[in-house]
């Protein structure tokens, strides 16, 4: 059977549950938009399809892709798009009254649980803050895995949890305040009351799942809760990379499995040359993996192009990737470049050079790409007098956006959020809010030019041409990943960082960075630049030559 054959199958497949397991590239997100199109003559009258994914960068990229599959308008008509938080806080505005969690409950963003956390580590040191943090959000996190109810979630924390864990717990429900895992925990709840449960059922006439590896059982139950007529997941177990968030990737496969059998798979590239699959492979069969076949051998200029450099320092190798983009895109304009570090402290210095190139850039951190939220936060800074501060700002815009539409007040926070790390570095709120880059409408949410990322961030996103920087110990993997499990899910890290590449991947590493205090160190190569190296076939006088004699459309 040729792959397009198993691509059109698991499209058209009239199982109930379906799940399909695929590696990157293959064509998952893509099946999902297909088989949203066959799926919406199925509907009755007034149902709709949610799809649900786990971060708003997936959010954004499946609405892409439904966009084009569909068009814009029977995208709105029948499909609504959803991150699970933003479906959880549907559920509860909607029906939190039967559980007494008032529905005018404010929207919780990423930093609330942090806010409450924040007393507790003043004072430490940073490795002692840093270990204290993660041990309150792991409580607080494994408490609310399960649909219960405030006291049960106390009674958890007491007989399992440390004594800040219950105090910041026990405050947040004195303040009738809602953290992100509230959110589910009380949808969960609302889930299994029948007549609200049958309400959602009559509503989504199917579910479309993205990314299954990264759900936790929780969101799962959730999903499955939502939707029962139709139910589509695809996902990459090998590229399971949010265990530290809840996600159980093993668990809900094996759930899944029971569910729908055996799963479909998918083995053909549709995204990347021979070469960067070469590379990919030997990450990926050492994960356990199939190898992968590009779908076109013939369509890459050479075959694409893998290639490993080192550098004597951190701004040698930021000044490289600057030029080498530059050179790249005078011969490809519409090219698009990601260049995708491990962890923000390690981008520090190409951000820097980016910051003052002629060559167009965008930092993902920084990127408010909806019209819509910074129109939002326009009018709400000019009705403020012009210089508010972050809190009034906040207060404003969500106070006027309809309780009801908890997908706008999560992007304002979002983008809040952004701008308030933007604002530190640029001097004002107004100077930050003019660093924002609107997108038109049609445009692409990955345009031409260069895209400065973090690996998590760059997940199910794809880019022309891929800088990984940073190919050292203590970054890749990085220096917080501590026993087998979490070195292994570093391993997944960079399958996934090497596999949005469609063209080419440039690894590179630096001698030499310099610290926060501002010394020089020493750095030593990735551990697993031996397992690479076979597959990187540049150097960079090649690499260079391979660019020159690119043409437009390659
Ligand atoms: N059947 C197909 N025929 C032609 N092109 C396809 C097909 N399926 C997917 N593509 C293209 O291949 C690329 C990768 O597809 P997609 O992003 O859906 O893969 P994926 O399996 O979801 O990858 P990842 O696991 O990395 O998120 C996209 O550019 C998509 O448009």
């Amino acid at each position: 059977m040729t792959d397009s054959t198993a691509f059109n199958d698991a499209v058209t497949s009239p199982a109930q549950n379906l799940l399909v397991i695929a590696p990157p590239g293959c064509g998952k997100t893509e099946l999902l938009a297909r088989r949203a199109e066959l799926l919406i003559p199925t509907l009755r009258p007034h149902q709709k399809i949610l799809a649900l994914t786990f971060s708003n960068k997936a959010k954004a990229n499946l609405n892409s892709r439904l966009v084009s599959v569909l068009g814009a308008e029977r995208k709105r008509r029948y499909i609504t798009v959803h991150n699970f938080h933003g479906h959880a806080a549907e559920i509860v505005r909607s029906h939190g009254l039967t559980l007494a969690v008032e529905p005018g409950f404010e929207m919780p963003d990423k930093r609330s649980q942090a806010d409450a956390i924040a007393p507790f580590l003043e004072g430490l040191s940073e490795a002692d803050a840093s270990e204290l943090s993660r041990r309150i959000e792991d409580d607080l996190r494994d408490a609310k895995q399960r649909p219960h109810d405030d006291a049960q979630v106390l009674q958890t924390l007491r007989a399992t949890g440390i004594s800040q864990s219950q105090t910041i717990e026990e405050a947040r429900q004195a303040g009738d305040i809602l953290f992100f895992d509230d959110l589910l925990r009380h949808a969960q709840r609302l889930l299994r009351v029948n007549e609200i449960a049958a309400l959602y059922r009559n509503h989504y006439g199917a579910i479309l799942v993205d990314e299954f590896q990264d759900l936790s059982p929780q969101q799962l139950d959730l999903a499955l809760r939502s939707s029962e007529q139709s139910r589509t997941f695809v996902g990459d177990p090998l590229q399971g990379i949010y265990s530290w968030t809840g996600a159980r990737p093993v668990e809900v496969e094996r759930l899944l499995r029971k569910l729908s059998g055996d799963p479909l798979g998918l083995g053909v590239s549709y995204r990347s040359s021979p070469r960067v699959l070469d590379l990919l492979n030997t990450v990926s069969v050492g994960l356990g993996g199939q190898p992968l076949e590009p779908d076109d051998p013939d369509a890459w200029h050479d075959g694409g192009i893998t290639s490993g450099l080192t550098f004597d320092t951190g701004a040698e190798e930021a000044k490289f990737i600057e030029a080498t983009s530059a050179r790249i895109l005078a011969k490809q304009p519409n090219a698009t470049i990601g260049v995708i570090c491990r962890s923000g402290w390690r981008r520090k210095p190409i951000d820097a050079v980016f910051a003052t190139s002629d060559v167009r850039s965008t930092r993902w951190d920084l990127t408010v790409d909806d019209a819509r939220i910074i129109e939002l936060l326009n009018e709400g800074v000019t009705r403020l007098g012009g210089a508010p501060t972050f809190e009034a700002l906040r207060t404003d815009v969500i106070g006027r956006i309809d309780s009801a539409d908890v997908d706008t007040a999560a992007d304002v926070i979002d983008a809040l959020e952004q701008l308030e790390g933007l604002a530190e570095e640029a001097g004002s709120i107004g100077a930050a809010m003019a660093q924002l880059r609107i997108l038109e409408e049609g445009e692409e949410a990955i345009g031409p030019g260069v895209h400065l990322l973090n690996a998590h961030t760059g997940k199910g996103q794809q880019f022309d041409w891929v800088f990984i920087p940073g190919f050292e110990k203590g970054n890749i993997p990085s220096f917080l990943a501590k026993g087998k499990a979490q070195i292994e899910e570093e391993h997944r890290v960079l399958l996934v960082m090497l596999s949005r590449a469609r063209h080419g991947v440039i690894l590179t590493r630096a001698k030499s960075l310099i610290s926060k205090r501002g010394n020089p160190y020493g750095t030593t190569i990735s551990p697993w630049a031996q397992e690479v190296r076979p597959a990187l076939i540049a150097n960079s006088t090649q690499l260079l030559d391979h660019i020159e004699n690119l043409t437009p459309a390659q």
